[in-house]
């Protein structure tokens, strides 16, 4: 690795220092007898002077160098409040490792272009953000997760059975027998905790779902817990305590880069326990009375969500769905067998659903009258069904979608931005 300094490195107080830089040339312009690099590097930018009286090889080959060419760079610091951050390099010495003499990327280029060169755009400060601010959530879930005792584990991806419906499996042919790729590691971390108790994984998760929405991926990244001995009020406080952390530790390390995407912060502050708790059914009477046409016993869709989101200023819970919407592995709710123990954590400003949870079914008979409540076979669940034959146990569980997360915490328009390279039913390239 060669002895860089990184961009952000560079400070007004080094002035006088000479300090060699790697990156690309993210911006350039000449001025008179001067030309003007912004170098680039992971860090942030720094601008470099190039003098044509200073240095006449180097004057000529900064010139020529073309935006996103990959440069070394070696000057001097000198400090200058006209620059940004207050602080320039004044080169001497520039050594093109690769000249690009017309990068695709225009300032004009539409979001669909974008798409289809992500591999040339996640190098955009503004996306390497997002990605900065996604890995600082996991790091921050991490550390919040292992104070708290819980183990990671390691689901498989290929499985035989659905958890969450069989119209979003993706079905792919696995020598001679048929193979699904995983749409939540749910029933397995169920088989984790009888050795683990508090078991956690971060896993894709796939759903072909053909819903073009601007919270839909047809591949995510799938936060899920699991606990043994914990019941739904036990685990949405899990919830709570685990996302207060990520936002507000996210927010400590990565306020600049939420702030390149969000000014107002008030919600992110907000996240802190507890979350406010509504009913299914009040929430139903809330959307009724702001004139949505809705029954109870109606699922909330992306509309109904937003709408509700508007009564709250930080994520909240809806708890105490219709079982009938609603999937076969959650406890029916011991006081209303209309309804299951399950919640929803939403966030607010409009991005609603971000965490699906519940209670799970723990007795054995009524597990198997719920897979054929909903026209399943227990046979394709036989392995799920031993969990309740040898010693079951009151439990628990949920999973986040981070890249929803990461977009309310950005304020992004679509979930797509939030993944390295989003899948959705028009989109497997690059
Ligand atoms: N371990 C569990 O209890 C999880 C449970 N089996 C489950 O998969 N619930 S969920 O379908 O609501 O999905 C959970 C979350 O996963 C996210 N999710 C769910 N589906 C998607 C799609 N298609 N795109 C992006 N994000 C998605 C969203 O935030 C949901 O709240
Ligand atoms: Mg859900």
């Amino acid at each position: 690795m060669i002895d860089k300094v990184y961009c952000a490195g560079v400070k007004p107080e080094m002035e006088g220092k000479r300090v060699k830089l790697a990156g690309w040339v993210y911006r350039k312009r000449e001025v008179g007898k001067k030309v003007f690099i912004v170098l680039r590097d992971s860090s942030g930018i720094i601008q470099t002077v190039f003098d044509e009286e200073l240095g006449g090889e180097a004057y000529a080959l900064a010139k020529k160098v073309g935006i996103e060419s990959s440069v070394i760079i070696e000057g001097t610091i000198k400090a200058d409040p006209r620059a940004p951050n207050g602080v320039e390099v004044q080169a001497d010495r520039i050594e093109v490792i690769q000249n690009v003499d017309a990068f695709p990327i225009t300032k004009d280029a539409s979001e669909e272009f974008l798409l289809d060169v992500r591999h040339l755009h996640l190098r955009s400060p503004k996306v390497a953000a997002i990605m900065k601010v996604k890995g600082t959530m996991m790091q921050a879930a991490r550390e919040w997760l292992l104070q708290d005792g819980w183990y990671e584990v390691f689901p498989p991806i290929l499985v035989t059975g659905a958890v969450e419906g069989g119209a979003t499996l993706f079905k792919l042919n696995y020598f001679d027998r048929t193979a699904y790729l995983s749409q939540s590691a749910q029933l397995y971390l169920e088989a984790a905790i009888f050795g683990l108790e508090k078991v956690w994984s971060l896993t894709p998760s796939f759903r072909a779902e053909k819903s073009r929405t601007r919270r839909h991926l047809t591949e995510f990244w799938h936060l899920e817990l699991e606990a043994a001995w914990m019941d739904l009020r036990d685990i949405m406080k899990v919830e709570e305590e685990l996302v207060s952390y990520m936002v507000q530790r996210t927010l400590e390390l990565r306020k600049n880069e939420i702030e390149l995407y969000r000014k107002d912060l008030t919600t992110l502050k907000n996240t802190v326990p507890p979350f406010p708790r509504i009913s299914y059914d009040e929430a139903i009477d809330i959307l009724q009375s702001k004139g949505v046409n809705i029954e109870w016993g109606d699922d909330m869709g992306a509309d109904e969500e937003r709408i509700l989101t508007e009564e709250f200023e930080s994520p909240f819970f809806v708890y105490g769905y219709p079982k009938h919407i609603k999937a076969f592995y959650m406890k029916e709710d011991p006081s209303d067998p209309r309804k299951v123990l399950a919640a929803d954590m939403l966030a607010p400003e409009g991005y609603g659903e971000v965490i699906g949870g519940s209670q799970r079914e723990d007795d054995y008979n009524k597990l198997v009258q719920r897979i054929l409540d909903e026209g399943m076979k227990p046979e394709d669940y036989q392995w799920y069904l031993d969990l309740r034959k040898y010693g079951s146990v009151p439990h628990s569980g949920f999973g986040l979608g981070l890249e929803r997360l990461v977009a309310w915490v950005l304020k992004l328009d679509h979930v797509r931005w939030a993944t390295l390279f989003p899948r959705t039913p028009s989109r497997l390239y690059p």
